[in-house]
């Protein structure tokens, strides 16, 4: 679409512009010459500059480059969170049931790249803004997962507590995680509680398994109904809780004096660094 001007416009001229004054004649273009003929046929032919071309299609949201402090979508973000996870295992859901407090029953429809929302947090007297990336489940978007954890101060890396298979994939980003982005700390989420209430031979991901699993890579783990909004509150407020009060004791060890390179645990300090 061409660019509207602003301003007001011309009145329209009734006729030819007449020019007045001692240089009229001499103001008169000279019928163009055989260079200047070329110059504007080929003027006709050339590209339209980068400008001019019309602009690509923006992707969903802009994939953030720092961790914290950031300021994305127009808010300051204290701590970037990323939710990990198969298609279909309600992300989504969760994000939805965080923000805005429901569940859409309506059709199941992929995320695309990935979308953002931003949750203000109360812990205790702060204020704590979670910048929360929803990322596409597909394998298709795999890469494009990878962009937006870096950085993370937590993921939240989920599984359908029906599904097993959803858990193998689970591990697979837990893995990504401990290998790329060690200063990120790793929430498993079991979702879909309610189907189990409805059914318990539903469960296809044995709890203590994954306790076991949560304890080796140092996880918290929850079981969390987005349709039903059990323990989805408590999830994100962990979150917010394990970025305060970590980011306080490492500023606390910090003004002691500790030199952090002594520490056993490179998860835990590179986790709260700004
Ligand atoms: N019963 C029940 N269904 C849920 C729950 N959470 C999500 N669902 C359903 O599971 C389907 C997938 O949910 P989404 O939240 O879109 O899943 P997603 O992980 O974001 O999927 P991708 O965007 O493809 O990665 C939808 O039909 C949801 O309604 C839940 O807690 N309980």
């Amino acid at each position: 679409m061409g660019r509207r001007r602003s301003g007001p416009r011309r009145p329209a001229r009734s006729g030819p512009r007449l020019l007045g004054g001692r240089h009229a004649a001499s103001a008169r273009p000279a019928p163009p010459g055989p260079a200047a003929r070329f110059r504007r046929a080929a003027a006709r032919f050339r590209r339209p500059r980068a400008s001019a071309a019309p602009a690509p299609p923006r992707p969903v949201v802009a994939p953030p480059r720092g961790g914290g402090g950031a300021r994305m979508s127009g808010r300051r973000v204290d701590a970037k969170v990323v939710l990990l996870g198969q298609e279909g295992v309600g992300k989504s859901s969760l994000v939805e049931r965080c923000a805005h407090r429901r569940f859409r029953p309506g059709p199941y429809q992929n995320t695309i790249g990935a979308a953002f929302v931003a949750k203000v947090m109360s812990v205790g007297e702060q204020t704590v803004t979670l910048g929360i990336w929803d990322t596409a489940g597909s394998e298709r978007y795999e890469a494009m997962s990878r962009i937006y954890y870096r950085g993370a101060r937590a993921a939240v890396v989920c599984y359908d507590l029906t599904d097993s298979s959803s858990f193998q994939r689970a591990k697979f980003w837990v893995n990504e995680l401990q290998n790329c982005e060690e200063g990120c700390r790793i929430y498993l989420c079991g979702t879909k509680s309610d189907l189990l209430e409805e059914d318990r031979r539903k469960r296809g991901v044995d709890f203590h398994d994954v306790q076991d699993y949560a304890d080796e890579i140092k996880a918290e783990l929850f079981e969390t109904s987005s349709k039903t909004g059990q323990c989805v509150d408590e999830l994100f407020q962990k979150v917010a809780e394990d970025y305060v009060h970590f980011t306080a004791f490492q500023v606390m060890t910090e003004e002691k004096g500790v030199d952090l390179g002594q520490r056993s645990g490179a998860y835990f300090y590179s986790c709260c660094h700004h």
